[in-house]
C-alpha cells in the first residue's frame, strides 16, 4: 500500500507538467525524425528518446513522409498496430538481432531510397514494399544464425529444408503482422503483389546468398544494362539496397559502427556459448576463446562488406555512397590498427610463454585465431538447386527426415533418409543416405569461379568454421561424451530445440543452466529452443506464445455416435479415434502472466477407462488452469530469465520450440494414413508452435520458379487425406471454433479450472491475445470434399478476418502459407 501510495503521488506531481513533459520528449523525437534522411542518423539515440518505440515511431514517421497513409488510405492506427506487432516481434534480448537494428535498416533503407537515381522511379507501392520488407526483415530472429538452428534440428530448419530459414520465417512472420494488424485488409487490391515483393526483398537479405547477388549486380554494371524503369530491375535493385542497408553498420560513423560491432560479436559469442555447452562444434566466428571483434570485423568488412559497397558505389555514384565508402575505409583502417595490435598483444605472450614442442594442437589453435576468412560470414554455395522457400518434399521425405518433434524411441520404426548434419565432419557423413555436404560445397566452390573463395581456401573448407577449441578438435576431446558421428547416430541425440526424453531435456536443461540433472519423469517436456541470455520477460509478446500440453481424450470408433457430450459431432465418429484440442486461456493482459490450461492427460490406457473418465465428473476431462507460479506447473515463457527455473521445470518453452509428448510406449508405433504420419494418440506428435496440421502439408515451389523469376509463389499442399480435423492434436495458442452455444461437447471445452482449482465456468471465456474473440471449436465435416482433408474456414467468403485474428503463437507459417501468393491453395478448416 505504502509502495503504491508514493507511486501515485509521483505520477500526480508528473502529471502536473504533463504539458511540459510531452513537448520535451515529442520535441527530442522530432528533433531524431529531421534528421531521419541523413546517414549520421542513430537509430540508438531515436530508441532511447521515443521510449523504446524507435521502430513504430519511424516506419509511422517514413508512412506519413512518403504519403503513403494518403496514398493507399490507410488507418493509421492500423498501421501502428502493423508496427508495434513487427517491434514486438524482435527479440530484445538479442544483443543485435533486435528492434534497433531494424529501425537502423529501416533507416538505411530509406537514405538509399532518397537516392536520385533510385527515387524518381518508385512506385508508392515499391516504397512501402521497401519499408515493410526492411522493417521485418529479421523478424523473431532467435538470436542465433542458420547453422545453429540446423544443427540443433530446429522445426524452422525442417520446415524450410535448411534453406533461407530464417529469412522464409522472416517474411511469413511479416505477412502474419500484416494480417494482424489489419493493414492487409486495407490494402486488398494490392496485396498480393505487396507480399510477394516483401517475400523477395526479405529473402534477398539471407547472406548465404551473398556471392548469387553481387555476381548477378556486377555482371549487370558491367554490361550497363539496369534499366530501372523495367520492374524487375528496380526490384533487383530494392534487393541489392536492402542487402546493403542490412550490412551497413560498418559504413556508419564510428561510435555507431562501432557499437554495432560489439553487439552482433556479442550475439556470435552467445551463440558459440550455446554451442560448447550442447558439445557442439563451436563456430569460429563465435568462439570468443579463438577469436575477437576486431578479428572478426576486419574479415567482414574485407569479405562482406566492401565487396557489395563498391559495387553499390559503382551504380549509385552519389554523395552518399562516396561517404559511406569513405567512412568504410576510415573504420576499417580502425579495426586493423586494433587487431594488429592485438596479434603483436599475442605474439608477445606467445614469446615469453614459448615452450621447446608446439605440438597440433596448439598450432591448430594458433591457425584459428586468424582473421576469420570470408568462408565464416558466407559458407560456399551448395550445389543443390536453391529454393527461395518451400519445394515439394515427397512422402519419403516427410517420412526420412525425422521431425524433432518426433519422439526419439519412434525414430527405428521410420524409414528415413539420412540428413547429415552441416555441423559434422565431412567423412563422419560419408555412409549416410545423402551425400555429405562439404565435398558438394568444395565441388560447387571450385565451379563457381570465385577467385575470392579460392584465394581463401587456405583458411580451410566448410570445416574452417569450426573453430580449433571445439571440444572435437581439442586435446581434450576424449573427456567429452562422443557426439555420434552419422546422422542416424545423431538424430535421436537431444538437441536444444528438439522433442526429447524428458531424461535428455533434463541433461540438456543441466548443460543450458548450470544446474544439476533432475530425476527423469515421464512428463511432458519442452524445450526452449534458446536459452534466454538475459533476465527479461518478453512479456508483451511471448504472453500469447502459450502452449498447452497434450490434452487427448480418446474416444473409440462408435462410441462418440453415442455419447451424448459428443450429440452435435455424431460425424466425428466416423474416424477411429480423435483428439479434443487443447486450450490455452491467455491473458488479455500482457502485463500479466499467462494462465495455462493444463489439459488431464487421461489415466487410464483402456477405451473402457477413457469411456468411464469421459462420463465421469468435469474435473476429469476439463483442463486445469494452472498459475504460473505453481511450483508443480513451471510453466514459461520465451526468454524468462533461465534463472528462474529449476530442472524439474521441463515445461519450459521457447515461442517455436517444439513441444515432447510423453515417451511412448513399446507398443506405440507408427503407421501410416493416407500417406501421411498416423500417431496414436497417446504418441500424438505436436510441434510447439507448429500445428500438428503443418506437417501434414506438403510446401511446395510453384515448378516455374527460378531464383529470377520474382513471381514465385508457394504452393502448400495436402498430403494427408484421411484425417479429420478432430483428429489433429490442436495447438493450444490455434484459435479453434466451437460447437454451437449450449451443447455439453462446448462447456467442456470452454469450462477452466480455475487456480484455486474450482471451476471457473464460463466467467472466463476462451480469449485471444491481441485481436480479440472467444475460440470456437470447429466441426468435423462428415464428409471430405476432393477426399482430402482440406479445412474450411467458417467464413470463407472472408478469410482474411479469420486469419487476422491469428493469436501471438499461432505460426506465422499457417497463417500465411495459404494467403501469400496468387497460386495458393487455401487451407480450410472443416466446418
Ligand atoms: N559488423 C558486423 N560484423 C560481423 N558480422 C556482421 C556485422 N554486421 C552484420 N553482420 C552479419 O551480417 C548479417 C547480415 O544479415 P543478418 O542481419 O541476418 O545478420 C548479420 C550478421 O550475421
Ligand atoms: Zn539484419
Amino acid at each position: 500500500m505504502h509502495k503504491r501510495r508514493r507511486k501515485k503521488l509521483a505520477t500526480r506531481s508528473l502529471s502536473q507538467d504533463h504539458a511540459i513533459l510531452d513537448d520535451i520528449h515529442h520535441g527530442l523525437v522530432q528533433r531524431i525524425l529531421d534528421r531521419v534522411g541523413l546517414w549520421g542518423f542513430n537509430a540508438f539515440t531515436l530508441e532511447t528518446v521515443a521510449g523504446g518505440r524507435a521502430l513504430p515511431v519511424l516506419c509511422v514517421h517514413l508512412f506519413h513522409w512518403y504519403g503513403l497513409l494518403d496514398y493507399f488510405q490507410l488507418d493509421v492506427v492500423r498501421v501502428w498496430k502493423l508496427f508495434t506487432l513487427i517491434e514486438e516481434g524482435y527479440h530484445s534480448t538479442n544483443p543485435y538481432h533486435n528492434s534497433i537494428h531494424a529501425t537502423d535498416v529501416t533507416q538505411a533503407m530509406h537514405c538509399f531510397l532518397q537516392e536520385e537515381k533510385i527515387r524518381k522511379h518508385l512506385s508508392e507501392l515499391e516504397i512501402m514494399a521497401a519499408l515493410i520488407g526492411a522493417v521485418a526483415h529479421d523478424l523473431d530472429h532467435p538470436g542465433v544464425n542458420q547453422h545453429f538452428l540446423i544443427s540443433t534440428s530446429n522445426h524452422l530448419a525442417i520446415l524450410y529444408q535448411n534453406t533461407s530459414v530464417l529469412e522464409n520465417h522472416h517474411w511469413r512472420s511479416a505477412v502474419g503482422c500484416l494480417l494482424e494488424s489489419g493493414v492487409a485488409e486495407q490494402l486488398l487490391p494490392h496485396r498480393s503483389k505487396l507480399e510477394l515483393q516483401i517475400r523477395d526483398l526479405i529473402l534477398a537479405t539471407d547472406i548465404n546468398r551473398q556471392n548469387e547477388f553481387l555476381t548477378k549486380f556486377k555482371a549487370y554494371l558491367d554490361e550497363g544494362s539496369l534499366d530501372l524503369t523495367k520492374t524487375t530491375d528496380r526490384h533487383f535493385i530494392l534487393q541489392i539496397a536492402l542487402k546493403c542497408a542490412d550490412i551497413s553498420n560498418p559504413t556508419r560513423p564510428w561510435d555507431i559502427s562501432h557499437k554495432w560491432s560489439l553487439k552482433v560479436c556479442d550475439e556470435f559469442f552467445r551463440q558459440g556459448e550455446f554451442e560448447r555447452k550442447l558439445n557442439l562444434p563451436v563456430t569460429s566466428i563465435c568462439d570468443q576463446q579463438s577469436t575477437s571483434v576486431a578479428k572478426i570485423q576486419v574479415g567482414f568488412f574485407r569479405y562482406v562488406v566492401k565487396p557489395l559497397f563498391s559495387e553499390w558505389h559503382r551504380f549509385l555514384k552519389s554523395t552518399l555512397s562516396t561517404h559511406m565508402m569513405e567512412i568504410l575505409e576510415a573504420n576499417r583502417k580502425r579495426w586493423e590498427k586494433q587487431e594488429s595490435a592485438e596479434q603483436a598483444e599475442e605474439t608477445q605472450t606467445e614469446l615469453s610463454d614459448a615452450e621447446p614442442d608446439v605440438s597440433d594442437d596448439e598450432e591448430a589453435t594458433k591457425q584459428s585465431s586468424e582473421t576469420p576468412s570470408i568462408m565464416d560470414f558466407i559458407p560456399p554455395p551448395r550445389r543443390e538447386i536453391r529454393r527461395q522457400s518451400l519445394a515439394v518434399p515427397t512422402l519419403e521425405h516427410t517420412l526420412g527426415v525425422r521431425r524433432h518433434s518426433v519422439p526419439v524411441n519412434m525414430e527405428p520404426s521410420l524409414p528415413r533418409t539420412i540428413y547429415r548434419r552441416e555441423s559434422l565432419p565431412t567423412g563422419r557423413a560419408a555412409s549416410s543416405g545423402r551425400s555429405p555436404v562439404s565435398p558438394v560445397q568444395n565441388e560447387s566452390r571450385t565451379s563457381s569461379g570465385l577467385r575470392e573463395e579460392d584465394e581463401l581456401m587456405k583458411f580451410g573448407s566448410q570445416s574452417s568454421i569450426i573453430s580449433s577449441t571445439s571440444p572435437h578438435l581439442s586435446s581434450g576431446a576424449e573427456d567429452q561424451p562422443e557426439r555420434p558421428l552419422s546422422a542416424e547416430n545423431l538424430l535421436p541425440e537431444p538437441s536444444i530445440a528438439s522433442m526429447t526424453s524428458s531424461a535428455a531435456a533434463s541433461r540438456l536443461s543441466s548443460v543450458l543452466q548450470g544446474n544439476s540433472v533432475a530425476p527423469p519423469s515421464k512428463c511432458l517436456t519442452r524445450q526452449q529452443t534458446f536459452p534466454p541470455p538475459q533476465p527479461y520477460v518478453r512479456m508483451r509478446y511471448m504472453s500469447a506464445t502459450v502452449e498447452m500440453s497434450t490434452c487427448t481424450e480418446t474416444v473409440h470408433e462408435g462410441e462418440s455416435r453415442s455419447n451424448s457430450s459428443h450429440g452435435s459431432h455424431e460425424n466425428i465418429s466416423n474416424v477411429p479415434h480423435y483428439t479434443i484440442p487443447a486450450i490455452a486461456v491467455l491473458s488479455p493482459n500482457n502485463s500479466r502472466s499467462p494462465d495455462f490450461l493444463i489439459p488431464e492427460v487421461p489415466h487410464k490406457s483402456s477405451l473402457a477407462g477413457k469411456r468411464e473418465q469421459e462420463a465421469n465428473s468435469d474435473k476429469e476431462k476439463v483442463c486445469k488452469m494452472v498459475k504460473l507460479s505453481d511450483p508443480g506447473q513451471r510453466y514459461e515463457k520465451e526468454n524468462v530469465d533461465p534463472r528462474r527455473l529449476t530442472t524439474t521445470s521441463l515445461a519450459r518453452r521457447r515461442g517455436s520450440a517444439p513441444v515432447s509428448l510423453p515417451l511412448s510406449g513399446p507398443d506405440d508405433s507408427v503407421s501410416s494414413a493416407g500417406g501421411g504420419l498416423c500417431l496414436s494418440e497417446t504418441q500424438t506428435l505436436r510441434r510447439g508452435s507448429v500445428p500438428i496440421e503443418i506437417a501434414h502439408y506438403l510446401y511446395t515451389a510453384s515448378d516455374s520458379y527460378t531464383d529470377e523469376n520474382l513471381e514465385q509463389v508457394i504452393n502448400i499442399t495436402p498430403v494427408e487425406t484421411t484425417r479429420s480435423f478432430w483428429q489433429y492434436q490442436r495447438r493450444g495458442s490455434a484459435p479453434i471454433d466451437l460447437p454451437p452455444a449450449g451443447g455439453e461437447r462446448r462447456e467442456q471445452l470452454t469450462r477452466h479450472t480455475s487456480l484455486n482449482g474450482k471451476s471457473g465456468r464460463r466467467k472466463k471465456q476462451l480469449r485471444r491475445r491481441s485481436s480479440g474473440g472467444p475460440e470456437t471449436v470447429c466441426l468435423p465435416e462428415s464428409s471430405h470434399s476432393e477426399g482430402c482433408s482440406r479445412l474450411l474456414l467458417r467464413r470463407p467468403e472472408n478469410p482474411d478476418a479469420l486469419l487476422a485474428r491469428r493469436r501471438g503463437s499461432l505460426p506465422i507459417e499457417v497463417l500465411t502459407v495459404g494467403h501469400s501468393g496468387k497460386n495458393i491453395q487455401p487451407v480450410f478448416f472443416y466446418c
